[in-house]
C-alpha cells in the first residue's frame, strides 16, 4: 500500500543546508493503522509532507498502491495540529467539510450524503450551522477529522492533530480515531510526539532517530484489538511498551542516522523481557 524507500530530504537556504531525513525505508499495510514518534526537530512533519507529495524528496521515493507519489494523490486526505488554520472563520461547518469535495465533482446529493454522515461519525451533527470560531478546540479539530473522512480517503495522513487540544478531549480524539479506522476500514499513519499516545492508538509504532533521521525501532504493539482509556492504559503491556519507547526516545535525543546501527541492536530487547516474564 504505501512504500517510503532510501527517503533522504536536505533543505538548502542560501547560507546552509539541513539535512531532515538521512535514509527512511518502512512500509505500511492497506488497512493499517501506524504511529510514527521520535524526539522534537526529528523530522515528523518533512516525512509526512514528502509522503503527501507536498514536497519532493532530495533522494528516494514514496510509493502508493505501487505508484510514486509526485503531488498530492488523490486517495490521500491528511489533518494537521493547526485546525485553526485549517478551517475558514468565514465558512460554517458543513461548508468547511463540503469544501475538499467540490473538485470531486459529485453533485449536491451525494455530497450532502458525504457531509451529514462524516459530521455524524464525529459526533457534530448537531453543529453543522456553526462556525469554527464558535466551537471548542476539539470540536474544531473534528471537523478537521469529519473533512477528512468526507473525502473517502484510503489513505489518512495525521500530523500531531491532537497536539493543542486539554487532555480529555486529546483521550476522546484518540478513541475516536480508533473507531472510524475500524468502521471505515481507512489506512492510517498518525504522527505524535506523546510516547502514550504512540502506543495506545496503532497496531505498530515507527520510532525515529533524531536528525539526520532514520528509522530506529519498527516496534509491533501487541495490546489487545479491543482498547479503552481506562484498563488499556492501566495494564502492565502498555506500562512495559511505554517505558520502552520512552527508553528508545532518550536514546535517541543522543544518537542520529550516524550512530543508527548501535541503537538498532536493542530493538529485541523488549521481546526478551517479555518471554523472561
Ligand atoms: N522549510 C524548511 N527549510 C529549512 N529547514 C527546514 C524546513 N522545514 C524543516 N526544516 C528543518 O528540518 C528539520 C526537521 O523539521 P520537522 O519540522 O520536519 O521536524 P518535526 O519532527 O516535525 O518537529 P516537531 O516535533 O518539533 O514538530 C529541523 O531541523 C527543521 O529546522
Amino acid at each position: 500500500m504505501l512504500d517510503v524507500r532510501n527517503l533522504q530530504k536536505i533543505y538548502t537556504g542560501r547560507n546552509r543546508s539541513v539535512e531532515a531525513l538521512r535514509n527512511l525505508t518502512f512500509h505500511i499495510g492497506a488497512g493499517e493503522l501506524v504511529c510514527l514518534v521520535g524526539p522534537s526537530g526529528c523530522g515528523k512533519t518533512t516525512l509526512l509532507k514528502c509522503m503527501a507529495g507536498l514536497i519532493d524528496p532530495t533522494d528516494g521515493e514514496v510509493r502508493l498502491d505501487g505508484r510514486p507519489v509526485d503531488g498530492p494523490p488523490p486517495g490521500m486526505a491528511v489533518v494537521f495540529q493547526e485546525y485553526g488554520r485549517s478551517l475558514f472563520a468565514w465558512m460554517n461547518v458543513r461548508d468547511n467539510v463540503a469544501l475538499p469535495l467540490r473538485r470531486k465533482k459529485l453533485g449536491k446529493a451525494r455530497e450532502k450524503e458525504l457531509v451529514d454522515h462524516a459530521l455524524e461519525v464525529v459526533g457534530l451533527a448537531d453543529a453543522h450551522q456553526a462556525y469554527p470560531w464558535q466551537l471548542s478546540g476539539g470540536m474544531q479539530q473534528r471537523v478537521a477529522i469529519a473533512r477528512a473522512v468526507a473525502f473517502e480517503p484510503k489513505v489518512l495522513l495525521m500530523d500531531e492533530p491532537f497536539a493543542a487540544v486539554d487532555a480529555q478531549t486529546r483521550a476522546e480524539l484518540e478513541d475516536l480515531i480508533r473507531r472510524l479506522w475500524r468502521e471505515l476500514g481507512v489506512t492510517v499513519l498518525f504522527v505524535t510526539h506523546d510516547i502514550d499516545e504512540a502506543v495506545y492508538l496503532g497496531q505498530r509504532t515507527i520510532i525515529l532517530s533524531t536528525s539526520p533521521t532514520v528509522v530506529l525501532e519498527d516496534l509491533t504493539i501487541d495490546l489487545p484489538d479491543e482498547r479503552d482509556q481506562l484498563h488499556t492504559r492501566s495494564s502492565t503491556r502498555f506500562a512495559e511498551l511505554r517505558a520502552h519507547v520512552y527508553e528508545q526516545i532518550q536514546r535517541a535525543k543522543h544518537h542520529n542516522g550516524d550512530t543508527h546501527a548501535a541503537v538498532a541492536d536493542r530493538s529485541d530487547e523488549l521481546a526478551l523481557h517479555k518471554s523472561e516474564s
